[in-house]
């Protein structure tokens, strides 16, 4: 019944010495192999042998380099930067923090070595900044030029159950860099850039000083339709990049605001900024001659930015506007300068720049007069929206008495304003400097019912101020039974090239 005590156990020595042939052989097989199979099919088995046979991980590590290319940043990097230092725990035991003269607090980061878990629906991230020192000969990490010879390459993996791919690169990713906007967003200080033509001759550049201005839409006193239409292209234009990728646009828009002075639109452009925290550039073309000097701003002008020309129809003329408006040459002579821009070819310039290099531009051009533009100018894909920023209504009014004196519900004044308000055509802007008269709200709206019925008892309910009325009366005047006043010159903007316009930001 029981096996033999041979074949149960084997002896030491029979162990020993079977080992050792095995040994032998194997040696024997490999001397052979060696001799027989040349070196790229032995290094080809070897390799094929390893892959079958080495154990498995389930975890995939994903680096996302500070550099993509050697000198451009890595988006991604920088927007897991901002997106992990939300995610900073007790646990981070070393952290970097900075302040940038632009940024309002301070920001925090992690230090190299240091490790983050994010979870995201259900599922583990784990993060680590690696930091490690390359030679700059090797090229991989050559932005640091001014180091010596050894420089830092900065890189975040990323691990993760090898599953789950697919959602961290279509959905997770994507979600880091949408965070990392709103962030900055939230945080962006709003920049203005206005033209220095200090450069010399041909030389221009954009200054830049900080955008706080405080007008919002809750403060522009605009028809709350017109608001809520306004707010809500603004909030299309924004989502819809691949709509415009597909169609085959670029990516902007352009708005035209139009309506006599002091009725808000200067106003409304500080409130658009604001509104999608975009810097605005504001283009004084009374200031550029040539093409060239376009190109070269307009080149200069970043992505994601209000591009705004005031009182176009003021700005932009026929050849031989500004004759006798030249330049000085280096040998002090006047150069009589070769004006060749026109409206319709600007637009068509910015139409060709801004389609192949920018993306996320918003145009505003404002005019006092919008009979006296080119037609080619107004037509959609140019000017997408036409703003009327007409005189103050009793909802305008009330947006002011608002911003003003802090009335938020009715007061015993403002049925009688309500009825004279819309037989003038005050502007919000002479409005506003009435309710400013008086800190006292009650004074302040007596004030402003007096001058109500003065400025109907003068049978100024066509206006009063020295502007043109020709879109008022075109949309009042039926009602109201008012002549229609012949507009007057506006030549006070028609300054000569150089001159400093008025300040366009008004607070
Ligand atoms: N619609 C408005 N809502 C709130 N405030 C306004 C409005 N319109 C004018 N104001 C007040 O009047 C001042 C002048 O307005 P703003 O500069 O925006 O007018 P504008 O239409 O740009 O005038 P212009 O055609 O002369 O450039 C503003 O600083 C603001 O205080
Ligand atoms: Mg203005």
């Amino acid at each position: 019944m029981f096996p033999s005590r041979d074949m149960a156990i084997a002896s030491p020595s029979s162990i020993f010495s079977a080992y050792a042939s095995m040994t032998a052989s194997v040696m024997l097989l490999r001397t052979i192999t060696n001799d027989l199979v040349p070196q790229p099919i032995r290094a080809y088995l070897t390799n094929t042998f390893r892959y079958f046979f080495k154990p498995r991980s389930n975890t995939l590590t994903l680096t996302i380099e500070e550099y993509s290319s050697g000198i451009a940043r890595n988006h991604l990097y920088d927007a897991a930067e901002v997106y992990l230092s939300t995610k900073i725990t007790p646990q981070n035991e070393r952290l970097s923090v900075s302040k940038s003269p632009k940024e309002k607090k301070l920001s925090i980061r992690l230090e190299k070595g240091e490790e983050i878990v994010d979870w995201f629906t259900g599922v583990k991230l784990n993060w680590k900044l690696i930091c490690s020192e390359v030679d700059k000969g090797n090229g991989s990490s050559d932005h640091n030029r001014n180091s010596s010879t050894r420089t830092e390459k900065k890189y975040f993996e990323l691990s993760f159950e090898k599953k789950h791919k697919e959602m961290v690169v279509e959905t997770y990713l994507p979600f880091v860099l949408e965070k990392e906007k709103e962030m900055k967003d939230e945080e962006r200080v709003l920049k203005m850039h206005t033209l220095n033509t200090s450069y010399g001759y041909g030389g221009f550049k954009w200054d830049s000083i900080n955008l706080d201005h405080p007008s919002t839409f809750e403060t522009v006193a605009l028809e709350a339709e017109m608001k809520n239409y306004l707010m809500e292209d603004l909030n299309r234009f924004l989502r819809r990049r691949e709509f415009y990728r597909k169609v085959g646009r670029a990516w902007k828009r352009g708005y035209l605001l139009y309506g006599p002075p002091g009725t808000g639109k200067s106003s409304l452009i500080a409130a658009i900024a604001n509104y999608l925290k975009f810097d605005i550039y504001d283009l004084q073309l009374d200031n550029l001659v040539t093409d060239s000097d376009l190109r070269k701003l307009l080149l200069a002008t970043a992505n994601r930015s209000i591009l705004v020309i005031e009182d176009v129809d003021c700005s932009v003329d026929l050849p031989g506007r500004r004759q006798g408006d030249g330049r000085r040459q280096g040998d002090g002579r006047k150069q009589q300068p070769n004006v060749q821009l026109s409206l319709g070819g600007l637009l068509n310039f910015i139409d060709g720049l801004w389609s192949s290099c920018g993306d996320e531009r918003i145009i505003i051009l404002t005019t006092n007069h919008k009979e006296r533009l080119d037609p080619a100018l107004l037509r959609p894909g140019r000017m997408d929206m036409h703003i009327h920023m007409s005189y103050c209504s009793y909802h305008g009014f009330k947006v002011l008495a608002s911003n003003y004196l802090d009335i938020s519900s009715d007061h015993h004044l403002f049925g009688e304003i309500e009825g004279l308000i819309e037989d003038t055509h005050i502007t919000p802007a002479q409005v506003a400097e009435e309710l400013m008269k008086s800190e006292d709200t009650e004074v302040a709206l007596e004030g402003f019912l007096k001058f109500l019925k003065r400025k109907k008892m003068e049978g100024d309910v066509c206006g009063n101020d020295s502007s043109d009325k020709t879109e008022l009366n075109q949309s009042k005047s039926s009602k109201n039974g008012c002549k229609q006043k012949r507009p007057v010159s506006i030549s006070k903007r028609k300054n000569s090239a150089g001159t400093q316009r008025r300040t366009r930001a008004r607070t």
